[in-house]
């Protein structure tokens, strides 16, 4: 009775969507933890229309204004408690700040330190390195075996540089062909989270229950917290002679204005290889996968990367126009995060799309939907990336949209160091490891999404040939 009357009563009860969504949100919890979220949610645009409600106190939007009106730089609508949910601890971070102001005080420690400027005149030599190696094991891989698994060795790379850039210390994946400890923890601890931020009593369940496998699954935090001791202490200079990390340019910054605890700077080092590992490897991967689906631009690609001059830097491979317009084209339609970025309709509540929505609604728009839409992107689900060249007029709408690394005062702290690092792998792959091809079981359905939060192939490889 008490749901019945609170579907009847509730102000959201004329948003399009079925009917389960007046009562409960079951249904969505479900395909979240199945990691089918943004299909679930597409199907739901698809049927219902642009505006549509998800759960009871849910609503998804897909169309450039609602976009615009939820995550503009001046917005008012706050990040949801589900980022706080998610990292399951206290200490605030960047990341998962609700706060404005207290957002805006931490970004402005960290921004200077991963401008593009910075990062070229502080990181870049150190981090083409990496990438040089991550091409030169698969182009070996390729020579000895004749097949290789390019996720496998790009999430090598995007750890190493993570290791090196937020703890001082490269963790040589490339080099042993394993899997640090750290990241494999981080790992684990993502499921655990994901699971945890959608059903809160199961964290609960695994503290009393005793198992070192729930212990790993929901307390993993306070091992990556551990270890990112390491971060203090090359951070504030303790272990001279290892390694400088990205956390040293940004504490003398810190020093000016907002003083970071230690604390502080091990659970931003931690969340930092959180956000920026996987997800730079999924983004290099798929730029390539793509590439290899299709032969001719691959070819044109190969053509292209040849006219970068020996030493060649970011900045040679950032005017190439075909590459770029390719990761560009590939972030579209298979950016490595395009599920939505729930926020909160703020005081006072908002009107979007003709619908009255009140103060705490949550809210959202899914990359996923609007990067297939046809009004936005003509023919949205071939892969052109010379829609991306200066000269094709790209759509007001289309460039609202378009945010692979997130949208207004919440982009990606991370942007500008995760497009280096992609830029200059895909430009080596092209370079070194001419011809290769997707391996027969790397098909479309091996590619397709799981998506928890951020998305990954379902198959959890990308498998190439000679
Ligand atoms: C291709 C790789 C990456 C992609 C696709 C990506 C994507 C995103 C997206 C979509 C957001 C916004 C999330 C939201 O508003 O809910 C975000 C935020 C963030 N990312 Fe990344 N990211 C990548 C790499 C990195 C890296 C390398 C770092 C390392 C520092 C990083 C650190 C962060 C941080 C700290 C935030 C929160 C920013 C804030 O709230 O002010 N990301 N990222």
């Amino acid at each position: 009775v008490a749901l019945c009357i609170r579907a009847l009563s509730s102000p959201l009860r004329p948003i399009p969507g079925p009917w389960h969504t007046h009562f409960v949100n079951w249904p969505l919890k479900w395909y979240t933890i199945c990691g089918k979220r943004i299909y679930f949610i597409d199907a739901l645009h698809q049927k219902y229309g642009k505006i549509v409600r998800i759960a009871p106190g849910e609503v998804s939007v897909a169309t450039p204004g609602a976009y615009k009106q939820i995550y503009s730089v001046t917005s008012k609508f706050t990040k949801h408690e589900w980022y706080q949910w998610f990292s399951g601890h206290d200490v605030p971070a960047m990341f998962t700040m609700t706060n404005i102001k207290e957002h805006a005080a931490r970004r402005k420690v960290f921004a200077r330190a991963f401008r593009k400027s910075q990062l070229r005149a502080n990181w870049e030599p150190q981090i083409q390195k990496i990438a040089n190696l991550a091409v030169l094991r698969i182009a070996e891989a390729l020579d000895e075996s004749g097949r290789t698994d390019i996720f496998e060795w790009f999430r090598f790379m995007a750890s190493d540089s993570s290791g090196m850039l937020m703890f001082g210390d490269n963790f040589h994946s490339l080099e042993t062909g394993e899997t640090h400890h750290i990241i494999k923890t981080i790992s684990v601890y993502l499921i655990g989270a994901g699971v945890g931020a959608e059903l809160s009593w199961i964290p609960f369940l695994a503290k009393i229950i005793p198992s070192s496998r729930l212990h790993d699954l929901f307390n993993g935090w306070n091992s990556v917290l551990q270890y990112a001791n390491l971060a203090v202490e090359n951070s504030r200079g303790q272990r001279y002679g290892t390694g400088k990390t990205i956390f040293g340019d940004i504490i003398e910054q810190a020093e000016k204005s907002d003083k970071l605890s230690d604390d502080e700077i091990r659970n931003e080092a931690g969340n930092f290889t959180v956000a920026g590992t996987d997800t730079t490897a999924t983004t290099i991967t798929y730029s390539i996968y793509a590439a290899l689906l299709h032969p001719d631009i691959q070819k044109q690609l190969e053509a292209e990367v040849d006219t970068l001059p020996d030493g060649y830097n970011d900045d040679d491979v950032e005017k190439l126009p075909l590459l770029n317009a390719t990761i560009k084209e590939a972030g579209r339609l298979y950016g490595a995060v395009q599920g939505w970025y729930p926020r909160v309709v703020p005081e006072g509540g908002a009107m979007i799309e003709g619908f009255l929505l009140p103060q705490g609604t949550t809210v959202g728009a899914q990359g996923y939907t609007l990067y297939r839409d046809p009004d936005i992107f003509p023919n949205p689900n071939e892969f052109v990336p010379s829609r991306w060249f200066p000269e094709s007029s790209m759509s007001a709408e289309a460039k609202i949209v378009y945010n692979p690394f997130g949208p207004g005062s919440r982009v990606c702290l991370g942007k500008h160091l995760a497009e280096m690092e992609t830029r200059l792998a895909v430009a080596a792959f092209f370079r070194k490891c001419k011809g290769a091809a997707l391996a027969p079981e790397t098909t479309p359905e091996s590619m397709e999404f799981l998506n928890f939060f951020a998305t990954f192939p379902k198959g959890d490889k990308c498998i190439i040939q000679t």
